[in-house]
């Protein structure tokens, strides 16, 4: 399993991390072999996203989800299913939960994510829109959203469609009507759908179903939105056009847009002056993109003939609310996914994104991170692990009191820029860059966030080299500027902390530091020493480290001419004692040495 590598990723959302930690391969179950971190003391909440058998994350189920995701949870986690929790109970119960399922009845606020103390590591929406859901601040905790987008659009549709028919033939009113004992047939007179034009606002997934479906019923259909390609509307015979020819050119209007602040109260006052008189108005989208108070108006103004509603500003809307009274309104309590067929998929759909997310995958519907095709995971997995290790060593360069500030990537590669996605390798290389002197744990979702609060800039550069671009890069490149450094020689020519490093038979290696080229597997810790070259060296350092024990997995030594200045880089799978470091230190030809952590 490619993705469980990538665990790290979106491991350890905690805002607060052990001074130090370590690294080790932990025995999962055969398909999870992965490297994980765990604090050097020990400490609970676990930090990491991986879980062994013996470690299952609790997963918080907050609102009903179909049996079968249940039972895909269940076999991976422990599940607490919690449902009507008040803020506070929420609040309180999220604390011991590593991951966190809701529909739309959650407010999934701030202080969730505050209240759980770093532990929430995943959101799932068991649904489409994540209006309820905190997304700023999911980021900031470094908490993964994922949404199931795919599995209720057809049972959203067909409801979109249930109200547009009920509505036009008062099919709710005369039911009413009939059980309070009347026989009306005269006062729900309706009116025919074929061949009246009706908007689709919001021409995506479910819009374009609905749009689909209208057109069977005889409709003429057109669709407002600005971010939909034409030919998609062209292709099953939508014609796509401005928002207010939309709504001034209308009988009915299905409303299909996200709630974000530039869609909320769309339709107002100014909007249903433009409207046709006596359009018919259906919205299973969100209450928020109608300003209530003015559909209100315009229905007692003759505007809007009649509306069907299945969303509300506020869920459940108040028993004597206007709108929900009004006779010419239709309501159903928020059932656009609700059919056995789509809550059955939906619960599949957001138990695989958690359960992946907490495995460490990429999830595929991440709404706060960037989704990464797997292919590309796992061509890049080397990369990632080097890109992390390069911005821990160019940080362990920099000598204590000078803030780091600005630092450069470049990315050396044979393809081009558009075949190569750093934004895994950024956000690994400022992980890198940060863990090692804060205790804030950065991941894939809150990387960029963190870096600008603490006010380093990260510039990018690709340099595009010749040849055959097999491997999707030849080096990395990290650079720190305006600092000092507690090992001189890793500063380079231009004044920068540099280091640089490249994947070597899929193990990433360390090969330049400063301006001296090196070849260093990085693969535990490395001591770097400059030396004047001479015979005798490694043997002498060699001999320091194997009294203590300290195994040597890897030497090299780099050096400008022989017999000049040379760096020696010393892999080692043990941290070497304070003394054995300082006899090091004392070799009359040592110039200088660092021991740096990976
Ligand atoms: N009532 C219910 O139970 C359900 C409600 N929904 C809601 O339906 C809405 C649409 O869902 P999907 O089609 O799956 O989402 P989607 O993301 O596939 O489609 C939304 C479309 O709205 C467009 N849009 C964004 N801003 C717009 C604007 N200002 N004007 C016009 N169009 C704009 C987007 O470009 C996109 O094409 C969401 O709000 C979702 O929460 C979805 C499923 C069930
Ligand atoms: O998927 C959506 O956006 C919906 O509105 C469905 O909401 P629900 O999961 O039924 O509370």
């Amino acid at each position: 399993m490619a993705a469980s590598a990538y665990s790290s990723l979106l491991s350890a959302p905690s805002l607060k991390k052990p001074t130090s930690a370590l690294s080790w391969k932990l025995p999962l179950s055969p398909a999870f072999n992965v490297a994980v971190s765990l604090p050097r003391r020990a400490r609970s909440p676990p930090v990491f996203v991986v879980f062994a058998m013996d470690a299952k994350p609790t997963i918080l189920v907050a609102e009903k989800l179909g049996e079968a995701g249940l039972n895909l949870l269940k076999g991976f986690a422990n599940v607490d299913c919690s449902y009507n929790l008040s803020p506070e109970e929420l609040c309180t119960k999220i604390s011991l939960c590593d991951a966190l399922i809701v529909r739309s009845g959650t407010k999934v606020s701030r202080e969730v994510f505050e209240s759980s103390a770093g532990r929430l590591k995943v959101v799932g929406r068991a649904g489409v829109g994540i209006d309820n859901v905190d997304l700023a601040a999911a980021t900031e905790h470094g908490c993964l959203v994922v949404n199931a987008p795919t599995a209720n659009t057809v049972a959203a549709a067909e409801h979109g469609i249930a109200l547009l028919t009920a509505m036009a033939r008062n099919v709710a009113q005369a039911d009413a009507s009939i059980k309070s004992g009347k026989w009306q047939r005269n006062k729900y007179v309706g009116v025919s759908l074929v061949g009246k034009t009706l908007a689709v606002m919001g021409f995506g997934k479910v819009g374009t179903e609905v749009a689909r479906r209208a057109k069977g019923l005889g409709m003429h259909v057109i669709a407002h939105d600005p971010y939909a390609p034409a030919d998609r509307a062209r292709a099953i015979g939508v014609e796509l056009v401005s928002f207010d020819q939309a709504i001034g050119t209308a009988d009915f209007i299905s409303l299909h847009m996200p709630l974000t602040p530039s869609t909320a109260k769309i339709l107002n006052d100014e909007n249903f002056a433009k409207m046709k008189k006596g359009v018919r108005i259906v919205n299973v989208a969100r209450g928020g993109v109608i300003d209530e108070d003015a559909l209100v108006k315009a229905l007692d103004a003759g505007i809007v003939a009649q509306a069907a509603l299945d969303v509300f500003t506020v869920e459940p809307p108040p028993k004597d609310s206007k709108l929900i009274q009004h006779e010419n309104v239709t309501v159903t309590p928020h059932l656009g996914a609700s059919t056995m067929e789509a809550q059955e998929g939906v619960a599949i759909e957001i138990a695989e994104a958690v359960v992946g997310a907490l495995k460490g995958e990429l999830a595929a519907t991440a709404v706060n991170a960037p989704m990464v095709p797997a292919e590309v995971l796992t061509e890049l997995k080397p990369y990632v692990v080097l890109a992390e290790k390069l911005g821990r060593l160019a940080v362990q360069l920099v000598a204590g009191g000078s803030g780091v500030k600005s630092v450069k990537v470049t990315y050396a590669s044979a393809r081009a820029p558009d075949d190569l996605d750093t934004r895994l390798l950024r956000a690994m290389i400022t992980k890198g860059l940060i863990e090692p002197i804060s205790s804030v744990f950065v991941n894939l979702v809150n990387a960029d966030f963190t870096a600008k609060q603490r006010g380093i800039r990260l510039s990018e550069e690709r340099v595009l080299l010749d040849g055959s671009p097999e491997s999707p890069l030849e080096f990395i490149q990290v650079q720190i500027a305006n600092v000092e450094s507690r090992f001189a020689s890793a500063i380079s020519d231009s004044g920068e902390i540099k280091v640089e490093g490249r994947v070597k038979d899929g193990v990433p290696h360390l090969t330049r530091v400063g301006s001296f080229e090196v070849d260093v597997s990085l693969e535990g810790s490395i001591i770097l020493c400059r030396q004047v070259d001479q015979p005798g060296m490694i043997g002498k350092v060699g001999s320091i480290l194997g009294e203590e024990n300290v195994n040597v997995s890897f030497m090299s030594v780099g050096r400008i001419a022989p017999r000049k200045q040379a760096i020696m880089a010393i892999g080692v799978d043990e941290q070497p004692s304070k003394e054995s470091l300082k006899r090091i230190g004392d070799v009359p030809a040592v110039e200088e040495f660092v021991f740096l952590k990976l």
